[in-house]
């Protein structure tokens, strides 16, 4: 099969949407060429390699590529994802250059073109995630290991909202906690909850791609019998009283559900949400209040924070 490479210079603020815009539009694979990498302390402390070449990066702004299957329907997919794009200028995300490029790939550039930045990471005390194709060996007993292959799905697990949500897991969740993961992606942060002890978890997600995605992910890491994966719209089909929510999506998706959040909730439970850029933190964490939650921590990285909320007792 013929690959087209959209490519769209963009912003380090604009990362995250446009990466959703690009997996909405069907994209298979985001690779995110941000100059920031090359300048990154990577934790190498568990024998990583990271093997960047300057020539792979922009002088400015950030470079994401998708890939998107030739067909008669590209041009009206390209035109829809350019329209999408634009659209995020509506929530004051800055976009940059905003240019985009297409070309055509072969299929072995394809696969390989967005592997090679995707390597074993550490992301919490606890949690290392490692790609399925490389090879890692556990160093200390108490490494929880995720094995991911992201496919077609957002969730790499090295975002920083992902990563974010992690930490956070790793610090609220307790041991036999049921669990709810709103905008599961890749699985990833359902099979993390998993792993850190919740004894039973179901993965939500909006998209079909994203369930099938958490699906293999899920069996892929053993947690099959604690880990549900289903294809709903945030809390709509949900009929449970977890102990701990976790969703990483944008702000503006948060704020539409905190009230869906808190009435599920067991009072006492946990609210972890991520994906919300810094210019979008007190909106969330005023939705919050307004539905009743109490704010237990703000927790940061990069342009990107998350918000921790506890339903009183
Ligand atoms: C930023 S990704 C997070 C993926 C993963 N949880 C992680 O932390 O890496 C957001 C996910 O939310 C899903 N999503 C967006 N809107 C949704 C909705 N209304 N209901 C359920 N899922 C939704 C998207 O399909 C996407 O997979």
């Amino acid at each position: 099969m013929k690959w087209s490479e959209i490519s769209i210079h963009t912003t380090q603020e604009a990362v995250e949407p446009v990466s959703n815009v690009l997996h909405e539009a069907g994209a298979s694979g985001v690779v995110i060429e941000d100059p920031v990498d090359l300048e990154k302390d990577w934790d190498t402390t568990l024998g990583e390699i990271y093997d960047l070449s300057p020539e792979d990066y922009p002088e400015e702004g950030v470079i994401i590529k998708a890939y998107l299957p030739v067909n008669s329907f590209l041009g009206e997919t390209v035109e829809g994802i350019k329209e999408s794009i634009n659209q995020l200028l509506v929530y004051d995300i800055d976009l940059g250059f905003n240019k985009v490029t297409v070309s055509e790939v072969n299929e072995e550039e394809w696969a390989t073109a967005w592997k090679k930045y995707y390597k074993p990471v550490k992301v919490s005390d606890r949690i290392t995630i490692t790609p399925t194709w490389e090879e890692y060996e556990m160093v200390h007993e108490e490494e929880l290991i995720i094995e991911l292959d992201p496919g077609m799905a957002f969730g790499t697990g090295t975002h920083p909202t992902t990563v974010l949500s992690i930490q956070a897991l790793e610090q609220y969740l307790a041991s036999g906690d049921d669990v709810i993961d709103v905008g599961t992606g890749s699985g990833v942060l359902s099979i993390a909850a998993a792993k850190l002890g919740a004894s039973s978890v179901l993965a939500i997600d909006l998209d079909e791609v994203a369930v099938k995605v958490a699906n293999i992910n899920v069996k892929l890491n053993k947690c099959q019998d604690s880990v549900t994966v289903q294809q709903s719209n945030l809390m709509d089909k949900v009929d449970r009283n977890p102990d701990l929510i976790v969703a990483n999506i944008l702000a503006e998706v948060i704020v539409v559900m905190t009230d869906d959040a808190y009435k599920a909730l067991r009072p006492g439970g946990t609210f972890i949400t991520s994906g919300i850029i810094q210019g979008r933190r007190s909106e969330v964490k005023d939705a919050m209040v307004k539905s009743g939650f109490e704010i237990v921590e703000i927790t940061e990285m990069e342009d990107w924070v998350a918000v921790v909320a506890k339903k009183p007792e």
